[in-house]
């Protein structure tokens, strides 16, 4: 199949989140299934430094909402998958993708609105006929209502496939404000009462197939509380809304082999977590006790990762003999806070406001517990590179968390971290002190539970079958067509 795989992240090129992990292992493990795969993404500013890639092809010349953008297309090989990428200086050559580290960008719609476009403009340019074009997140959700309203031909045969990593994010930008958006009447009828255009919505409605980045979080989708306000538009397109987990990629995620610790280990022989352990501790100026329970987390910081409740009950956990560290950039707010946390407990508590590849695989392979109490999660990623290296997870019973750690306490054969399922402070701490219990209390059983995680495979190339499965769908079914329908 020839599939068109549009995002703004991928994975050593850019990076915000998670998007940029299944921006570069997805399309690696399509590629190996032998599909011909494109990714397609925006030229931003700190990779241009890094790469200075030449032009792909001429100049290219899109004209909307009576302007006209001239762009060029850059070229690179992710692993002999081609990523073709979208080089308008005006909108992509900034510090951040998304913000200046404080601030949203203000043309952020218009920014993506262009991309999108751009990209279905890549295909024609380098004259690659997509049967699938699977697009990512808000940020590309325009990308069915512009192959479905190309005039041109070119995607006549094409399917779409809106894969939704985070359904917080929507994209609602006033239409007046994009100018690429302009004197298109469709989008005038889909504006709400403030004038604003909503990109995940049009996306879920002008998909061929909708997915989310697992089977809980696609359930929780169609219910009222979990469907981030779009209810209505996924109940509408229920019948093609599905889940996929995303997996692991244990070519970056194996203590066995990792390049970036400084000890390895694997299911049996696990003496160099604790080597892993002491360096971290070293590190950080914690006691480099190989006794004391190590608790980490690493994540942006925002409220979907469960600080509203986190926050109130910290200190709480600090009066137990444990040592926490919390890496992670993102909301001031909670950065300040934790910082306070920090000059408070010197000794048991380490906020590390940094991005660093390094140090999320450190702390993955030093920690004894990792720490992800979401109030949603689509997927996550980070528990499975917990389970990878032996380090149990602590998780909401919620999205991808609920289908990929099993309880201690409710199903111990077959348990590989601890589960909770109210997101308030009390159950998350209940929760915490089940899990130093059992490590202080039950050692052999910790270690079989860490063995077992260890073993446990979420892989990539299973979730490719899937995607491909759900790509055939789509090119078997009528054609989805929106405009007809409703
Ligand atoms: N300070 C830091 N330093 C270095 N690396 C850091 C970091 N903070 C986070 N990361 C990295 O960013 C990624 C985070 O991935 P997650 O899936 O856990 O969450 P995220 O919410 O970003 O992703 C969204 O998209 C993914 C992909 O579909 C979904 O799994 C998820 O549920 C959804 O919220 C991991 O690779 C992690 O190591």
């Amino acid at each position: 199949m020839n599939i068109l795989f549009v995002i703004s992240e991928v994975e050593d090129l850019a990076k915000t989140g998670g998007l940029a992990d299944v921006g570069k292992a997805l399309p690696l493990a399509l590629k190996a299934m032998g599909h011909d795969v494109r990714i397609v993404k925006p030229y931003y500013r700190d990779m241009a430094h890094k790469y200075q890639l030449v032009n792909e092809t001429e100049e290219q010349c899109l004209n909307a909402g009576g302007r006209q953008y001239r762009f060029h297309i850059k070229r690179l090989e992710l692993e002999r998958v081609p990523v073709y990428c979208v080089d308008y200086p005006d909108y992509f050559h900034r510090a951040g993708l998304y913000s200046d580290g404080y601030q949203p960008f203000d043309d952020n719609g218009e920014r993506f609105a262009f991309f999108s476009m751009a990209a279905l403009e890549t295909a024609k340019a380098i004259d690659f006929h997509p049967d699938i074009i699977q697009c990512n997140d808000w940020h590309t959700a325009l990308c069915p209502y512009f192959a479905e309203r190309d005039n041109s031909g070119f995607f006549k045969d094409t399917r779409t496939l809106l894969t939704i990593h985070n359904g917080a994010f929507q994209g609602a930008y006033p239409l007046r404000e994009i100018p690429c958006l302009q004197h298109d009447p469709k989008l005038i009828s889909q504006t709400n009462e403030y004038g604003e255009i909503n990109f995940l919505r049009l996306g879920v409605q002008y998909a061929s197939k909708i997915n989310a980045v697992s089977p809980n979080y696609a359930s929780e989708l169609l219910t009222p509380l979990g469907s981030h306000h779009l209810y209505q538009s996924f109940f509408q397109r229920r019948q093609d809304v599905s889940g996929i987990l995303n997996g692991c990629d244990y070519s970056q995620w194996d203590p066995a082999t990792d390049p970036l610790l400084p000890a390895h280990f694997g299911p049996e022989e696990i003496s160099g977590k604790t080597d892993c352990k002491r360096a971290l501790q070293q590190q950080f100026g914690l006691e480099p006790a190989p006794d004391i329970p190590l608790i980490g987390m690493l994540c942006r910081l925002t409220e979907q990762k469960g600080f509203g409740f986190l926050l109130p009950i910290l200190e709480q956990v600090l009066q137990h003999r444990v040592q926490l560290i919390i890496v992670g950039t993102g909301d001031p707010g909670i950065s300040d806070e934790l910082t306070r946390v920090q000059h408070r407990n010197p000794a048991q508590f380490v906020y590390c406001n940094d991005f660093s590849n390094t140090l999320a695989h450190n702390v993955e392979a030093a920690s004894d517990f990792f720490l992800m109490p979401s109030l949603f999660e689509p997927c996550g990623l980070n528990q499975m590179y917990s389970l990878a290296y032996g380090t149990l997870p602590i998780v909401r019973a919620v999205g991808g968390l609920a289908d990929t750690v099993i309880d201690v306490s409710a199903a111990p054969e077959s348990a590989t971290g601890f589960v909770f399922q109210s997101p308030d402070s009390s159950a998350l701490l209940h929760c915490i002190r089940r899990a130093l219990l059992f490590y202080y209390e039950y050692p052999d059983r910790f270690r079989q539970v860490q063995k077992r995680a260890m073993q446990t495979r979420f892989t990539w190339q299973e979730a490719a079958e899937h995607y491909v499965a759900l790509y055939q769908q789509a090119l078997e079914a009528p054609k989805h067509c929106p405009d007809r329908k409703y």
